[in-house]
């Protein structure tokens, strides 16, 4: 049901800070006739019972049913929207080999623009059914291909951050697969952010343009240059990996004597605007600069675990105040589940925690000290980290925020979710949602207040 203009009865919950979820009980969500959240009124506040019975009256008051529980859409920080017909395969090879001979070959289909409206269409539904309302997506070099995802997240109201993968060293890409010249990736750049914030169906601002640089070693000086000139002359988002695996870390050392985050400074492409995507290799000079220039990080614990030979370390990067969401990197990453991506998150932490090697003393086992997150961490960068790693008001349930939410329907019968009859206090259903909670548990999608899904 189109929620604008309507009053939302529910009960769920959203972390409005890192380690503080807010169990929303029976709260009332008034929703505007622009999709935000007006106001929120709670149970015990003194108008509560008068505002709920006029609602009513006007048949503005809708009201969630029992079981079922209301929390913000998931950002997804990292996707590669023409990687999706590759998800779950391809996980065999590193990083570097994986580019060559999976990944650029497949990416290089979406000429054929027919190809390109099957995949964009199944991949925006899908993430749609998944909770992820809003998306940060790499597109292709594609100008036409990447107007179709454009196109198709305007269509189907995802709200999306889409950029024109920009990439044109010799050297890295092949020649079926990368911009003719430097020029020609920061023109290509230029015409799509011109296409998104004039598209006709954009008036609501719901999709906005990316500087997306692939990374470092596929671009050249002149690319990476240009493209930081362009992010600071059009105050757009920029995204791209950065130390993401040994080789890719390596390569920006080898070419300049310097990190990706240091070169990515030097260029101009490190800002409030800015994602990394991966950044597993940052010396801590790396993650001060990027705290100081309010940049973010995109962490995604599954594709990690194939291509990065390291774990991210979450919980000193959230203690240091860095901005951070999380992202499924589709398809380094092989689900397209951000609750998946979630429990990861935690999985991962806990074995960077403990250490991994039985042949060592506990003691000496782990190499991280104080690295576990929790289900709480989880959920936050999910949600509010993603917003905040955008500077957008998605994520939380707050007035002047869009009201981008999901609802979580506890007794879906082919759900993998199972309440008991015992008491569950506080935020252990959400404990219980991330841990176990799948897409056939995801009963509705709302974005600007619009049902998607
Ligand atoms: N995970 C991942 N890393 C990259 N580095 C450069 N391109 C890619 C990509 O498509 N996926």
């Amino acid at each position: 049901m189109d929620l604008r203009n309507k009053t939302l009865c529910a009960s769920g919950f959203h972390a409005p800070e890192r380690g503080l979820i807010d169990v929303l009980e029976d709260v009332l969500i008034d929703i505007g006739a622009d999709g935000t959240i007006k106001a929120i009124h709670r149970p015990g506040e003194p108008n509560y019972r008068s505002i709920r019975e006029a609602r009513e009256e006007t048949g503005e008051l809708v009201v969630l049913p029992s079981g079922s529980y209301l929390l913000p859409g998931f950002v997804d920080l990292h996707v590669h929207a023409p990687q999706y017909p590759q998800l779950g395969g391809a996980l065999d090879v590193p990083l570097e080999v994986w580019l060559q001979k999976y990944t650029f070959p497949l990416e290089a289909r979406y000429e054929d623009l027919a190809f390109a409206q099957r995949s964009y269409r199944l991949l925006v539904d899908d993430l749609l059914a998944n909770g992820t309302t809003t998306a940060l997506y790499f597109a292709t070099i594609h100008q036409e291909a990447t107007r179709v995802l454009v196109d198709i997240c305007l269509e189907r109201g995802q709200r999306a951050l889409i950029g024109k993968v920009a990439m044109d060293n010799e050297d890295e890409c092949p020649p079926y697969y990368r911009d003719s010249s430097a020029k020609a990736a920061i023109d290509g750049t230029r015409a799509i952010i011109d296409y998104i914030r004039f598209h006709p169906e954009n008036g609501d601002g719901r999709v906005h343009p990316v500087v997306t640089p692939r990374f470092i070693p596929s671009c050249t000086d002149a690319a990476l240059k240009g493209l930081g000139a362009l992010a600071q002359e059009c105050g757009c988002h920029v995204q791209t990996h950065c130390s993401e695996s040994d080789w890719a870390h390596g390569y920006a050392l080898a070419r300049f004597g310097a990190t990706d985050t240091e070169m990515l400074d030097r260029f101009g492409l490190l800002g409030r605007r800015s994602v990394l995507a991966h950044s597993n290799f940052l010396t801590a000079s790396d993650m001060e600069r990027i705290r100081v220039r309010e940049a973010a990080i995109a962490h995604c614990p599954l594709s990690n675990a194939y291509f990065a030979n390291a774990v991210f370390p979450l919980r000193q990067a959230l203690e240091k105040g860095l901005h951070v969401g999380l992202g499924t990197d589709i398809s380094g990453g092989p689900s397209a589940s951000m609750l998946e991506n979630s429990r990861a998150a935690v999985l991962v932490s806990r074995m960077l925690a403990s250490g991994v090697d039985p042949a060592l003393p506990p003691a000496e086992r782990s190499t991280a000290g104080v690295a576990q997150i929790d289900f709480r961490d989880a959920f936050y960068i999910a949600t509010t980290g993603g917003g905040i790693a955008l500077d957008l008001p998605v994520g939380q349930f707050q007035p002047g925020y869009a009201f981008d939410a999901i609802v979580i329907d506890t007794t879906a019968e082919k759900g993998s979710m199972r309440l008991f009859d015992q008491v569950e206090a506080d935020d252990q259903i959400l404990q219980k949602i991330i841990y176990t909670a799948s897409k056939a548990n995801i009963a509705t999608t709302w974005v600007g207040g619009l049902k998607v899904h």
